[in-house]
């Protein structure tokens, strides 16, 4: 799978070994994120990546900021994005099951290396299951097409 990958001054190091350990699974990841220290703003990374998601440049999207929040916020502004933030695994798997995300987010200052891994993880291997949840994806766009 391809995958995006974003992130600020906050998440560098994270950034890395979510990458390293993405390709390590085999899957090729495109860096938009910052890979300096310095202070800058997500939601210059948060963009990056959704319109590579929304544009199908990339499969799905992961990004890291401090908490995950604003980049994940940042993203959803996309049209055909789905973004949510993620502390642990099981609402990373739901989040893909039910709600078809298609860019994970979380925290470089909240959650560790270990746990990142296993929240990527279980949404990568996690499949939307359709059928009732369509419908509710469907409403959420439909609000998207209102604006
Ligand atoms: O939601 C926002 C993110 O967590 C940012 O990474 C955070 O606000 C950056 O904070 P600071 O500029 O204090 O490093």
């Amino acid at each position: 799978m391809k995958i995006a990958i974003g992130n600020d001054h906050t998440a560098v190091e994270m950034k890395q070994a979510i990458q390293q350990y993405l390709t390590e699974l085999g899957h090729e990841v495109v860096n938009y994120g910052t890979d300096s220290s310095e202070r800058c703003d997500y939601p210059v990374y948060g963009e990056k990546v959704a319109l590579a998601v929304a544009s199908g440049e990339a499969d799905l999207g992961v990004l890291i900021c401090g908490t995950g929040v604003g980049i994940s916020l940042a993203a959803n502004k996309v049209k055909g994005i789905r973004a949510c933030v993620c502390s642990e695994p099981y609402s990373a798997r739901l989040s893909r099951e039910h709600n078809n995300t298609n860019i994970i987010a979380f925290g470089a200052r909240v959650v560790g290396v270990e746990l990142a891994k296993m929240i990527v993880s279980e949404w990568l291997n996690a499949v939307y299951e359709g059928g009732r949840h369509q419908k509710r994806i469907d409403m959420i766009h439909a609000i998207e097409a209102k604006r």
